[in-house]
């Protein structure tokens, strides 16, 4: 008898390999950080080999250290970083080019030619997303039109594509020896290639791009009883275990979060922000610079579907403050930091190294911290970093009001600068809500784990799963509305500040 289900989260810096018993508890884990390649200014790639490579790693060390087997698990989830972009050979298992990132901006003479012809508001209506950098469409096209060989390839379906959650699957189910090539509908919604309401490749969407749909991978449910495979017996697992569950890593966080009704939400903070509220069945436009996106589909069950802040820069501005400005040794270094000053003492920082994503959506936006003034220490700037982390989600949570017709009473929130502990205090200071954090904070692998396990009948039902969800800490705002609303007109004025900074 099987008393756990596994899961690999396939992330921007790290892969973790989990396992989780039946009440949801971490029973074993292991973690691997790969490169991060940066060729050019604007260019982040991955080497999708090292990923495959530490996958393998990460899975074969969590499962020695606690002395379980494949017969141990009964059933493995995928969960991966969203958007980035890998191209191989399906014959000789080689990638043409490394992994395109989320995070990469080459694209953005893509992007901006979609909107100058009405073809981005196409997409925008079938895919529910604004063409963007982000999105896997654009580093598709760049790869066919600047790697040697590869569209002709592309074309007679020798060359593939897929997310890293169709990488990794691919070579756990015997890459050239006949892997699978499949994704899952909430890595799909993440292309600008997915019609949202069929919930399959869009040939008009796919001609934007001149992408042959012979690349492609099949699109199934994100937790699926009908397996997509099963693990090989000398593949790290060292035997066979069902493929049950592969879902976008934002979208396995709202699943882990069990935000399984309409109207519930969760926000991550991690190299980024991500904030998704479940709109149920129905398809919910926003109006307001969020996205439309699958939040999952359980097996035969109708897709649900959720709107998405996606925010690019929150946690790696602190990780900037370290690496670039040197004034913290480490991330929770930035708390004590900030903790030195009262407040902000005037100072905003507006993150956008990347342009800005949700709700502005500005490629030619750049970073900027406004009003200084001698008085400024290290210590102000540590803050409005912070700040910056919260007022960010502010702005998304504030469209998201706009758009559902939602009031959140409480958000919940998972992620690496959830252990910061000041920097959840202003969430709940900034927004006016409570901030509650659940005992299990890695919430992508347990969300990956609970698709995977729905789909065996390892847990029965969501109901099931909820009973797993405990709050471990809550933050209640201590603003007034006066000091609030004086701190939230700031940020929008500064943020003002970096728009329309470089051409695009
Ligand atoms: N105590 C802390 N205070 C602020 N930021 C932190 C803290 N601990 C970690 N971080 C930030 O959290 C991020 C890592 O979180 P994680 O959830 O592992 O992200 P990802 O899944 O995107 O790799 C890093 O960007 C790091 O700077
Ligand atoms: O790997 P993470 O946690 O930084 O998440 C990345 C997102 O999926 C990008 O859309």
């Amino acid at each position: 008898m099987a008393d756990f289900v596994g899961a690999v989260d396939q992330g921007t810096t790290s892969t973790r390999f989990m396992i989780f018993d039946h009440g949801g508890n971490e029973v074993g884990r292991h973690q691997l950080e790969h490169e991060q390649i940066l060729p050019k200014a604007g260019w982040v790639e991955h080497n999708p080999l090292e990923i495959w490579e530490r996958t393998t790693a990460v899975v074969r060390t969590a499962m020695n250290s606690r002395g379980l087997s494949a017969s141990d698990l009964a059933a493995l989830g995928i969960t991966n970083q969203r958007e980035t972009s890998v191209v191989w050979n399906r014959r000789t298992g080689r990638p043409y080019y490394n992994a395109i990132v989320w995070q990469d901006t080459r694209t953005d003479q893509i992007a901006a030619a979609l909107d100058r012809d009405g073809r981005g508001d196409v997409i925008r209506q079938k895919a529910g997303l604004p063409p963007a950098t982000y999105f896997s469409g654009g580093k598709i096209q760049w790869i066919l039109e600047n790697v040697d060989g590869v569209r002709a390839a592309a074309e007679s379906g020798e060359a593939i594509f897929g997310n890293t959650d169709t990488w990794l699957l691919w070579n756990l189910t015997g890459g050239v020896d006949g892997g699978v090539h499949v994704t899952d509908v909430t890595n799909a919604s993440r292309t600008m290639l997915m019609n949202l309401e069929t919930l399959d490749w869009d040939d008009e969407l796919l001609s934007f791009f001149n992408i042959p749909r012979a690349m492609l991978p099949q699109i199934r449910p994100s937790s699926d009883p009908s397996r997509y495979g099963v693990t090989l017996p000398n593949g790290p697992l060292g035997g066979e275990v069902p493929l049950t569950a592969d879902l976008g890593d934002q979208q396995a966080a709202t699943v882990g979060q069990v935000c399984f009704s309409e109207g519930e939400a969760k926000n991550t903070y991690g190299t980024g922000n991500f904030m998704l509220l479940n709109t149920g069945t129905s398809l919910v436009r926003s109006k307001s610079g969020l996205l439309t996106t699958v939040c999952y589909k359980l097996g035969d069950a109708p897709a649900v579907y959720a709107l998405e802040g996606s925010i690019a820069v929150t946690g790696s501005a602190v990780q900037w403050l370290r690496d670039q400005l040197g004034i913290i040794s480490g991330a929770a270094q930035s708390e004590a930091l900030a903790a030195q000053v009262e407040d902000n003492g005037g100072v905003y920082f507006v993150p956008a190294f990347s342009g800005l994503f949700a709700p502005y959506w500005r490629s030619d936006a750049r970073g900027a911290i406004v009003g200084l003034s001698r008085y400024n220490t290290n210590a102000h700037l540590a803050r409005a970093t912070l700040e910056a982390i919260c007022y960010q989600s502010r702005d998304v949570a504030v469209a998201m009001e706009q758009d559902s017709g939602v009031h959140l009473d409480v958000l919940k929130v998972d992620g690496g600068v959830t252990a910061n502990k000041l920097c959840m205090q202003l969430q709940a200071d900034i927004l006016g809500v409570p901030v509650s954090r659940p005992v299990v904070a890695e919430t992508t692998a347990l969300g990956a784990a609970y698709a995977a396990g729905l789909a065996t009948g390892f847990w029965k039902n969501t109901d099931e799963l909820r009973q797993n969800w405990n709050e471990s800490e809550r933050w209640s705002p201590t603003w007034s509305d006066e000091q609030r609303d004086e701190g939230y007109a700031k940020w929008k004025k500064a943020v003002q500040r970096t728009l329309d900074w470089v051409d695009v």
